[in-house]
C-alpha cells in the first residue's frame, strides 16, 4: 500500500484577497462569489504529486493585517504557508511582507516553504501589484511565485501541488547541508 505522507499548510493573507475561494475552488471545484469573511476554516484532501500520496490539510486563515499576533497554531506542526495578496490592492502586498517576516521569525528565521501567489489575476485592468514585483519578493526568500484566479480557476489546483513540492524541496535542501557538515 503506498504511503500517504500528512502536509499542514496554512493559507494567510490581509482580508478579502481569496484565500477561501481559493481553497474552496481547490477542494470543491467552485467559485464563491459572495464575501463572507472567514473565523478559521480547515480542508481536507488527498493529493497525487508524481508517484506520491499526500493528505494535504489546508487551515484557511481569518484576514490578517500587519498588527495581526500569529498564533503558535501557524507556526507549530505547519509544514508549509500559501501567502496571499491580490494584484488589486497593494496594501495586501505590504501586508505579505510582515506577515512573511513573523513567521521567519518564528521558525527561527530558518528557511520556510512558501508559495506567494499574487491572486484576482483576472481584474488585471485594476491592478496596482504587477507580476514583477511578486516575483522579485518571492525570490527574495527563495520562495515560489504564482499569479492565480480563483474565479477562472486560474493554476488553483498547481499552488497546492507546488506547495507540497516546496515542502519537499526545503526538506531535501537541510538534508544536503546536514551531509556537508559531516563531511
Ligand atoms: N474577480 C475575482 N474575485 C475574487 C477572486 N478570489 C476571490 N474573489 C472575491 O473576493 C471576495 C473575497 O474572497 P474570499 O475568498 O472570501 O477572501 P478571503 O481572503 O478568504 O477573505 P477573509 O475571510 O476576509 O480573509 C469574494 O467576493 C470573492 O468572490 C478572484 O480570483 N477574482
Amino acid at each position: 500500500m503506498p504511503l500517504v505522507r500528512y502536509r499542514k499548510v496554512v493559507i494567510l493573507g490581509y482580508r478579502s484577497v481569496g484565500k477561501t475561494s481559493l481553497a474552496h475552488q481547490f477542494v470543491e471545484g467552485e467559485f464563491l462569489e459572495d464575501y463572507d469573511p472567514t473565523v478559521e476554516n480547515t480542508y481536507s484532501k488527498i493529493v497525487t504529486v508524481g508517484k506520491d500520496e499526500f493528505h494535504l490539510h489546508l487551515v484557511d486563515t481569518a484576514g490578517q493585517d500587519e498588527y495581526s499576533i500569529l498564533p503558535y497554531s501557524f507556526i507549530i506542526g505547519v509544514h508549509g504557508y500559501v501567502l496571499v495578496y491580490s494584484v488589486t490592492s497593494l496594501h495586501s502586498f505590504q501586508v505579505i511582507e510582515s506577515l512573511y517576516q513573523k513567521l521567519h521569525e518564528g521558525h527561527g528565521k530558518t528557511r520556510l516553504p512558501v508559495v506567494l501567489v499574487g491572486n484576482k489575476a483576472d481584474l488585471s485592468p485594476d491592478r496596482e501589484v504587477q507580476a514583477v514585483e511578486g516575483k522579485k519578493l518571492a525570490a527574495s526568500w527563495g520562495a515560489t511565485f504564482m499569479e492565480s484566479s480563483a474565479r477562472n480557476n486560474q493554476l488553483t489546483q498547481g499552488i497546492f501541488t507546488k506547495v507540497i513540492q516546496e515542502i519537499a524541496r526545503v526538506e531535501n535542501s537541510y538534508g544536503q547541508e546536514r551531509r556537508c557538515h559531516l563531511m
